[in-house]
Order: C-alpha cells, then structure tokens, then sequence
C-alpha cells in the first residue's frame, strides 16, 4: 500500500436520493495505492450505488468521487480511462462470444488489435471460458458472465478496479482464479475496491475494510482495526443489527414431511 495524494479512489460527502428514499447517506472513503479494499454491509446498505456514482455510472445527488484526483462527474473520459468496473449485474453486449466482446471492449479503449486479441486470449485461458469461445455471452451461466465482465475489466490495466460482487456465482476453482489474479494485479501496483457478503473472502482477501449499513459507513480501517480480535462475522452482525427472528409465525414450514 502506498500513501499517496491524492488516493487511488477518494469519496466525499457522497448521497443519492431516489425520491423520497436515501440509498446513501453521505459516504467519505479514500481507498490508497495500492489496497486491496472491501465493502461489506447488508442487502440494501448502498454498496451497489455508492460504486456506480464511484465509477460515473449512477449521477450523485451530492457529492464527489475523484480517481487518482480525477473528479468522475466533471471529466468523466479521463476519470474512466484509470478504471476497471465489474458492475452487480453485468450489462454486457450479450449477443457477442466472448472473444468478440473482449475485441470490443479492447477497441473501445483504444488498444491496439494485435494487443487485445493477445491479452483476450490469455484472459480467457486463464479464466476457463475457452470452451465457451463460441457460445454468445447471453447463453454463458451467470459465473461464467461475471468471469467474461472481469476479463472485459481488466484487458486495458486499468489503474483502480472496482468490483461488484466478484465471486458470486462464482465456482470454488474459479474464484481461486480470479484471487491469483487480483493478487498480480495488485503486485503490479494496482488498486481493488469491492463488495462482498461473504464475510470469509474479506477476511482473506482485504487490506482495509469498510462496513456499510443503511448508506453510512458504520466502521472503516484496516482489517484488523475493524475487526478488532474477533471474527469480521461477528463486528458485522453487531453493527448492522443480528437476525431479525420473526419465524415463529411460519410454523407451517415445519409440516413439510406430512
Ligand atoms: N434505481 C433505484 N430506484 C429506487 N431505489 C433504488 C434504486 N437502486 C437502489 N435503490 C435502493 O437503494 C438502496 C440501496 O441499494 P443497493 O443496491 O445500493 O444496495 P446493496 O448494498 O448493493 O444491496 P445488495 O447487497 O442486496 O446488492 C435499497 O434500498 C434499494 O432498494
């Protein structure tokens, strides 16, 4: 991790409306050089809209992100240049192959076509989608969606990568792929940001760790600062609230044998 100014990924005062209804609440984050960082919080806290303004996808309705001290919202083409997104559901082109949508992607960002298709076929050998090379996107399993939404991320080395929900869907072998990976793309001096539910993959992967629950950061450091000696589990449960109990009411579950 290098401290830097200005950060790989600074948030400020950070709020979006939808109506009546605030998914974000005024969120501060700076992500540093080098960080491998996680976002965890429960269904609905506003981690998938705090990454979409994060990356220009989704307008604030107030404040600002900058990457590498580019303000996304006022120069977006420079500010997205430095990025790599894997959005929560992954709008692809989907009546592409595969390789087509990484030659797509790879032209879009400028590269050369000699690049891309080298780089394109390395991605997908690493990834295990070469026997998908002719299926259309829209026929790939959502896992394989989420590994072709990686790869089309990662084919320009973008500075900061920003990831939404990564693994899910994601099989046990794969997503010791994908860890290999984001592991030499942060050797190489890259950044990671993304978010998970699952507890036991921020607690491998991160570096730093923010927990966010109804669009407020409710805790934000390193791993072992949030964690504070006990399982990440835990912190969570008790920052975001334990289960909401409840099932009494749905005994009739337990007739299912008759
Ligand atoms: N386009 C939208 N219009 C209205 N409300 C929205 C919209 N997008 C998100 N929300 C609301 O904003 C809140 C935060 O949603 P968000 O998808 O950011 O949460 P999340 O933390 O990513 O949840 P999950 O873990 O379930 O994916 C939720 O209450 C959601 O219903």
């Amino acid at each position: 991790m290098r401290y830097d100014n200005p950060p790989a990924l600074a948030l400020r005062g950070l709020v979006k409306q939808f109506g009546d209804s605030v998914a974000v609440a005024g969120i501060d984050l700076a992500v540093a050089t080098g960080t491998f960082h996680g976002l965890v919080g429960p269904n609905g806290a506003g981690k998938t809209t705090t990454l979409s303004m994060a990356v220009g996808l989704l307008r604030p309705s107030a404040g600002t992100a900058t990457v590498g001290g580019v303000d996304v919202w006022r120069d977006p083409v420079a500010a997205k240049r430095r990025i790599g997104m894997l959005p929560e559901s992954t709008h692809l082109f989907d009546r592409l192959t595969g390789p087509e949508l990484l030659t797509y992607n790879g032209v879009l960002r400028g590269l050369a076509p000699d690049l891309v298709r080298a780089r394109s076929a390395q991605l997908i050998e690493v990834l295990g989608l070469g026997e998908a090379g002719r299926k259309l996107v829209v026929d790939y399993s959502t896992g394989m969606k989420k590994k072709i939404g990686l790869a089309c991320a990662l084919l320009h080395t973008p500075t900061l990568l920003v990831l939404d929900e990564p693994f899910e869907a994601v099989d046990p072998v794969s997503a010791g792929t994908i860890r290999e990976l984001l592991r030499r793309y942060l050797d190489g001096g890259g950044t990671v940001i993304f978010s998970t539910h699952v507890m036991e993959v921020a607690e491998q992967l991160c570096d730093r760790v923010t927990i966010i629950g109804r669009g407020r950061v409710l805790a934000n450091g390193t791993l072992d600062q949030v964690r504070g000696g006990r399982p990440l589990h835990e912190v969570f449960v008790n920052l975001v609230g334990g289960p909401r109990g409840g099932t009494e009411a749905l005994s009739w579950l337990g007739d299912s044998s008759r």
